[in-house]
């Protein structure tokens, strides 16, 4: 026990952001409690990453497996090929029951304490825990909230979680609608309509923003949508949005322009899901009892330490980390907030480089990002006076991806002209998701296009697509 409190750390919330900082707190000799309301793991382990991937995993296979015009390409012929919607469901619950014991035992090997109970603060140093026996007090030098996030549901939209429901529902698999509409053509709504497409449903996606995808590169997005989107089973409707969804059978969506507000078309589908973004999970923390306010959007209010503010000045004692602060709704990004959060609680004054934390949609193919889209470089170089460069190389020029049939894919490095600082590199093709690291390591080291370009890759690896784009870079 130090300085007199029962803990050095307590945690509230044990998602991926509250494990990633309890792990280094331990290493740190922190004598750490995390608490936990609901499920151990969080929304990742149980509702999010795991399940999801486990579906896209298997879904992917079918679509892979019913190419025959793609495996014919390849001398592969092959019968009729079934799947068992329920053995698909399970193997995404079963792999998340896993994950979920493996992130508990890890804890308790470890030596953190887990309390179940909702947790709240009672004071500075205060934390108020609401078990099924009552209410309890513990005290804690150290506090870090990593409450996370519930999915966003628009006014308007009735979610009955059979024939509307959000991610939370969706990732149990527990229909396979013939016809669903996905609202939202963001993460979600681009990796249910992967895993539906594959697996036979026919999907109408509906965005309310003027595009598809508006929160990739424009590049990145318009061929994402001519290979993910235009030739599968997907009618889509851009700049409309769901004004109303009653729930039943059939389901009832009334469409609006998103702009005029005008009501657009009604359309009957066999189910729903909404997929429409994220809101923190900020109620009834306590935060009032420390003077802190959350943001117009109830997120958390964090400096890049992970430090909580209150009227722009830090409380001390208090971090807060992952989708509950709104920096970037990751599952490796809230834990590596965590890491900061634990290293600024040791004394070692460290901030989150957003910069450097790659995303990626685990489509087929998938789509992977680290920095800054084209868009927001050009508003940077406006800003700070500078140019840009953009270079493209193509999968169908790269051995591997050719002698795999998967020719479809692109990278882009956005660098700046003066000094070759990359400010942000797009991938769209197989494998994606791995083939960024390469990038967001090259970005967390500021590296230039220049010694990036004289890295050698082996022959024949899709990791070449990367650099002949850097090659591109200090070749124009
Ligand atoms: C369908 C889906 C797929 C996703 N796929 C990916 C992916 O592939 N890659 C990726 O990086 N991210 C993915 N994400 C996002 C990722 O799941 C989140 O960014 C991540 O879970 C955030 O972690 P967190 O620890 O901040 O919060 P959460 O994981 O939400 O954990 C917060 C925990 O705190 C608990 N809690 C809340 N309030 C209290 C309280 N007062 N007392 C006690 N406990 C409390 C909650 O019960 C919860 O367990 C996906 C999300 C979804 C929905
Ligand atoms: N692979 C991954 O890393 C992964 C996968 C899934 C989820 N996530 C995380 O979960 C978060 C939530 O995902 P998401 O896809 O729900 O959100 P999102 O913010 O990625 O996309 C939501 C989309 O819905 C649209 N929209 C909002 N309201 C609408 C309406 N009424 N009608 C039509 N369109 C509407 C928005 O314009 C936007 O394009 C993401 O921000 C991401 O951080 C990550």
């Amino acid at each position: 026990m130090s300085h007199g409190f029962d803990y050095d750390l307590v945690i509230i919330g044990a998602g991926v952001g509250g494990h990633g900082a309890a792990l280094h707190a331990v290493a740190c000799g922190l004598k750490t409690a995390i608490i936990e309301a609901a499920d151990m793991g969080g929304t990742c382990v149980n509702r999010g990453c795991v399940p999801s991937k486990a579906l896209l995993a298997a879904s992917g296979k079918v679509r892979e497996l019913r190419n025959a015009h793609h495996l014919k390409s390849l001398g592969i012929q092959i019968g009729n090929v079934q799947f068992e919607r329920e053995a698909i469901a399970n193997h995404a619950n079963n792999l998340a029951a896993k994950i979920q014991g493996d992130l508990t035992n890890s804890l308790k090997r470890l030596g953190v304490e887990i309390i179940k109970g909702w947790g709240k603060l009672a004071g500075q140093h205060k934390i108020s825990i609401t078990t099924d026996s009552g209410e309890k007090i513990i005290t804690a030098q150290d506090i870090i909230l990593s409450t996370g996030s519930i999915p966003f549901v628009p006014p308007g939209i009735e979610v009955d979680g059979k024939t509307v429901f959000t991610s939370d529902q969706g990732v149990k698999l527990e229909t396979l609608p013939k016809w669903i509409a996905i609202i939202g053509s963001g993460y979600i709504g681009l990796e249910f309509s992967d895993i539906y497409s594959a697996l036979g449903c026919e999907i109408t996606m509906i965005e309310a923003l003027d595009q598809l995808m508006p929160g990739f590169d424009r590049d990145i997005a318009k061929l994402a949508e001519r290979t993910l989107i235009t030739p599968r089973d997907i009618e889509t409707y851009v700049g409309i949005y769901a004004k109303r969804i009653i729930p039943g059978s059939p389901v009832v969506i009334e469409l609006a322009n998103f702009k005029t507000k005008e009501d657009v078309d009604t359309i009957e589908v066999d189910a729903c899901l909404v997929a429409t973004g994220r809101i923190p999970a900020t109620k009834d923390l306590g935060l009032e009892k420390v003077g802190v306010e959350c943001d117009r959007r109830n997120f958390i209010p964090v400096n890049d330490s992970m430090a909580v503010l209150s009227g722009g000045e830090v409380v001390p004692h208090l971090w807060a980390i992952g989708d509950a602060t709104g920096k970037m709704m990751l599952a490796h990004a809230a834990s590596a907030q965590g890491i900061i959060a634990v290293e600024n609680i040791c004394g070692r004054a460290k901030e989150v480089d957003y910069d450097s934390i790659p995303a990626a949609a685990f489509t087929h193919p998938e789509i992977s990002y680290v920095g800054r889209t084209e868009a927001q470089a050009r508003e940077l170089a406006k800003e700070s006076g500078f140019e840009i460069g953009v270079a493209k190389s193509y999968y169908k020029g790269n051995s591997k991806a050719l002698a795999e049939g998967e020719g479809d894919g692109i990278a882009k490095v956005i660098y700046r002209q003066d000094t070759g600082e990359v400010l942000g590199v797009h991938i769209f093709g197989l494998h994606a998701s791995d083939l960024i690291h390469e990038a967001s390591a090259a970005m967390a080291n500021r590296q230039t296009v220049h010694t990036l370009a004289h890295l050698v890759h082996a022959h024949p690896t899709l990791s070449e697509v990367l650099d002949e784009a850097y090659k591109r870079a200090v070749a124009v």
